[in-house]
């Protein structure tokens, strides 16, 4: 640390005690480091994983979060595990879904951690389930004590792929998506895929959105990916290797992804290319000083669509919705051929998801975009397709392009597309 004054002669090499300015500048670093790890059976009682880090000294001792479904899905035997370890817990059960995402939930969580008088720093807070209950457990891991360590086990394909990976916490506020939150990643997160066999075909294509986004900004093979195997993706719920069609069961698996060109069955190929594609983008700019994000595409005109239409259209199809207007907004400025587009819009088809709603007028894009010019430092920063698998950041979109836009979408959407 540095103490200086400012002297008259203006020499910022010099100390002198008594004049009139006085400042100290504080530099600091704080490294960061987390885990996110694929696994199988989770909640088998034979699996330590997720006990793994049990620095607790013989005091043993859990605080679980969970939601109602997960809950109901899965509680039994999450009870069970810590039962089996011989491990004093706590499931406290959050109301689902996007409504509930909120500051009281928030502060239902630090209120039960209280109760339960969580240790600081070795009793790691457990978050299973979707995107929503991970980013209010994530927030309030982060502000109770100023920090309290916390584990995600996400249990949707939003939360495996994207929400679980990264730093961001946070609940929505005052109608507006994510306002409140903080940076605040988990120590580990464990990738468990089994968990998404009891989540219903509009949630996994709710995730195959998120994936679809990496695809379209940073990585073709995987968008070949998805127009190859997404209707299969959907209907095997990315449990592999079942996903990997009708060849006879006894044909050895490694023989039938050779007979393919494979390495990896679709299913494991895809949610590791689309983890691998994020956290390229997300290290490097963890704390979001750079606010030309990639993985922001997408993510323009959806949080305002998404609250409008609330409870109506879920994360992942908002972020669709916002896709396919970005798209054929990029293909209005020759950046994406027209072949290119109803490729992209076919594959969102496929995979189950919307490519327009009736939200999309000019009035409300224009007032989306005025929201996120605000979240992005005053400049659209908006991301846009240059074929498939790239990106660039334009800061010149009108109203006047917008309404255009929006009307071609509404036009090739139920014309083109199918
Ligand atoms: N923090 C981040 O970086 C980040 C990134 C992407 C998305 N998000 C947030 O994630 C949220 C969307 O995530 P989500 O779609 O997982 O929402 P969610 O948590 O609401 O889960 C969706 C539904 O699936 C149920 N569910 C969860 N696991 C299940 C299972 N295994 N089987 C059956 N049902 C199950 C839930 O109870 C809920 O009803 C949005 O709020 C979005 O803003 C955050
Ligand atoms: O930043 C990440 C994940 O950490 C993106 O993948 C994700 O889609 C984000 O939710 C969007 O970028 C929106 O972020 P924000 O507006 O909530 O800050
Ligand atoms: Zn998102």
């Amino acid at each position: 640390m540095q103490q200086r004054t400012q002297t008259t002669q203006g020499n910022d090499g010099l100390f002198a005690v008594g004049s009139p300015v006085t400042h100290w500048s504080v530099q600091t670093s704080n490294p960061v480091q987390y885990e996110i790890r694929a696994c199988e059976n989770l909640l088998d009682p034979e699996n330590l994983t997720i006990l793994e880090d049990a620095a607790d000294g013989g005091r043993r001792r859990r605080f679980v979060v969970t939601d109602r479904v997960v809950d109901s899905l899965y509680g039994e035997r999450i009870r069970a595990y810590f039962g089996h370890h011989d491990v004093e817990h706590r499931v406290l059960v959050l109301e689902d879904g996007e409504t509930h995402k909120s500051m009281d939930a928030v502060l239902r969580v630090t209120a039960a951690l209280d109760a339960f008088g969580v240790d600081r720093r070795r009793e790691p807070v457990i978050a299973i389930g979707g995107g929503v209950l991970m980013d209010i457990v994530g927030f309030a891991a982060s502000l109770y004590r100023r920090s309290t360590p916390f584990i995600r086990i996400p249990t949707t394909l939003i939360g495996l792929v994207d929400a679980g990976v990264g730093a961001k916490t946070g609940v929505n506020h005052n109608g507006h998506k994510n306002r409140l939150g903080t940076y605040f990643p988990a120590d580990r997160t464990l990738l468990d895929r089994s968990f998404l066999a009891t989540l219903d075909a509009r949630h996994i294509s709710n995730g195959l959105s998120e994936i679809l986004k990496i695809a379209l900004i940073k990585d073709a093979r995987l968008f070949d990916l998805l127009e190859q195997h997404g209707a299969d993706l959907l209907r095997t719920k990315l449990q592999s290797p079942a996903s990997m069609g009708p060849t006879p069961a006894d044909v050895p698996v490694d023989q039938r992804l050779a007979a393919r060109g494979l390495h990896l069955d679709p299913a494991t190929e895809v949610v590791e290319r689309a983890i691998q594609g994020m956290l390229e983008e997300l290290q490097p700019n963890l704390w979001e000083k750079v606010l030309e994000r990639v993985v922001d595409y997408g993510h323009t005109f959806s949080p305002t669509i998404e609250m409008h239409a609330l409870p109506e259209l879920l994360h992942g199809e908002a972020v669709a919705v916002d896709m396919a207007l970005t798209t054929v907004m990029a293909e209005r400025r020759g950046l994406v051929s027209a072949y290119q587009r109803d490729r992209v819009l076919r594959v969102m088809e496929r995979l189950g998801l919307p490519t327009w709603h009736p939200l999309c007028t000019s009035e409300l894009l224009v007032e989306a975009l005025h929201d996120t010019v605000r979240h992005r430092d005053g400049k659209q920063r908006l991301p846009l397709p240059v074929g498939i698998g790239s990106a660039v950041f334009v800061n010149d979109v009108t109203e006047a392009e917008l309404g255009a836009a929006a009307e071609a979408l509404g036009l090739v959407s139920s014309g083109a597309a199918r």
